[in-house]
């Protein structure tokens, strides 16, 4: 099945400039997106609520803030950048209130619409653009004059130019320059939550931090263990970005390659494909999105025990100290957030 790819060329950057924008949420995407539609020349006002920490960094920025409720009734196109499990609660305070016929309400991820936690009237444009990038790569790339491809999708067009309307918006953060694919919010959310579970973040980093404890378990040195499960795993990543499975493979060593064809499918074998099949499964089926949401509304009990047992993995430590050594390794994700 092909897609459509969208480019600068194939998007108008006036539509989105005749709009006010309000972005709810000043984090990782919230301020990517507001920092790069701004720089684009957008009208964009931030929605915070009183007291969030997030306020003085957009405000040092020079960007307006008001609380969500009032940025949502000034604006034109309101985009919810909060954290997912927040969104629902901040629609039914504030958003709903404020979104009369004619306005736009966009996602950065289809979370809430594909598990029926938002339902918005008929009467408004309901469209998403989600980047394939953690938001302060989103903000570094546009900087830098490059981009962060996107997902867009339209799931109401009351307007009937909802989706020119999206891809306006993905120009002004940079990700038409990379490519936007047009999508459905079901396959947007069901593929995003499947990789970083299973390969981004998930995957990633089980297999980082298993292939440390092997190793130093064995009696070899936390530091080369970190480097060779790690560090490179950067460098080695960086190949198959610029050019695929194929460039990484034509740069290690025939040695290397020979282990990587004949190993590499040992550690990745069919129990872990069925694995995956089963994550995947849980995510169509709604019952990894029914976890979090409970999960969430217990206090996260199960996350902040996982979180604090990933901080005190010995791999941290002794990651820590090497790129102590580095200077060029530990920069700020951006300059603003
Ligand atoms: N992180 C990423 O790179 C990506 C995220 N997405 C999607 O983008 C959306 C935002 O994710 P992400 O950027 O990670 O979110 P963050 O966790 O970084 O967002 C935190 C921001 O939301 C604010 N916030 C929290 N609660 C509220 C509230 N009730 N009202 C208004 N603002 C609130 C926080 O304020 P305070 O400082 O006061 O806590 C902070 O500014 C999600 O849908 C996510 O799935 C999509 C692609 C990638
Ligand atoms: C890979 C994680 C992600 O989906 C992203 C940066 O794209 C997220 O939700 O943060
Ligand atoms: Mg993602
Ligand atoms: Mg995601």
């Amino acid at each position: 099945m092909s897609v459509e790819v969208y480019y600068d060329d194939d998007a108008d950057l006036g539509l989105i400039q005749a709009k006010k924008v309000a972005v709810i949420g000043y984090g990782s995407q919230g301020h990517a997106h507001a920092l790069s539609l701004r720089d684009s020349g957008v009208d964009v006002v931030i929605g915070l609520p009183e007291g969030s920490k997030s306020r003085p960094k957009a405000e040092e920025q020079g960007l307006r803030v008001l609380t969500p409720a009032d940025a949502a009734a000034e604006a034109d196109v309101i985009m919810i950048l909060a954290p997912d499990t927040a969104q629902r609660h901040i629609y039914a305070e504030s958003i709903a209130p404020n979104l009369s016929a004619g306005k736009a309400l966009f996602f950065g991820h289809g979370f809430n619409i594909r598990y029926g936690l938002i339902k918005p009237p008929a009467d408004v444009d309901v469209a998403m653009v989600a980047p394939k990038g953690p938001g302060h790569l989103v903000r570094r790339q546009y900087v830098d004059g490059k981009g962060v491809p996107c997902l867009v999708a339209v799931e109401q067009d009351a307007s009937g130019t909802a989706l020119a309307l999206a891809l306006s918006y993905a120009k002004g953060i940079g990700g038409t320059r990379a490519g936007a694919i047009k999508t459905t919010f079901t396959e947007e959310t069901e593929t995003d939550l499947f990789g970083e579970q299973a390969v981004l973040c998930g995957g990633a980093a089980a297999l980082v931090q298993t292939g440390f404890e092997v190793l130093t378990e064995a009696g070899y040195a936390p530091e080369v263990a970190y480097f060779e499960c790690l560090h490179e795993l950067k460098l080695i990543v960086d190949l198959m970005y610029e050019g695929g499975i194929a460039r990484m493979r034509y740069s290690v060593s025939d040695t290397a390659e020979y282990g990587d064809l004949s190993r590499g499918p040992r550690v990745i074998d069919s129990r872990v494909k069925d694995e995956m099949r089963k994550i995947l499964g849980e995510i169509q089926n709604g019952e990894f999105a029914r976890e979090w949401v409970a999960e969430d509304e217990a206090g996260r009990p199960n996350f902040s025990k996982w979180q604090a047992e990933g901080a005190a993995h010995p791999i941290e430590e002794t990651g820590a100290k090497l790129r102590g050594m580095m200077s060029w390794v530990d920069r700020p994700i951006t300059e603003t957030a």
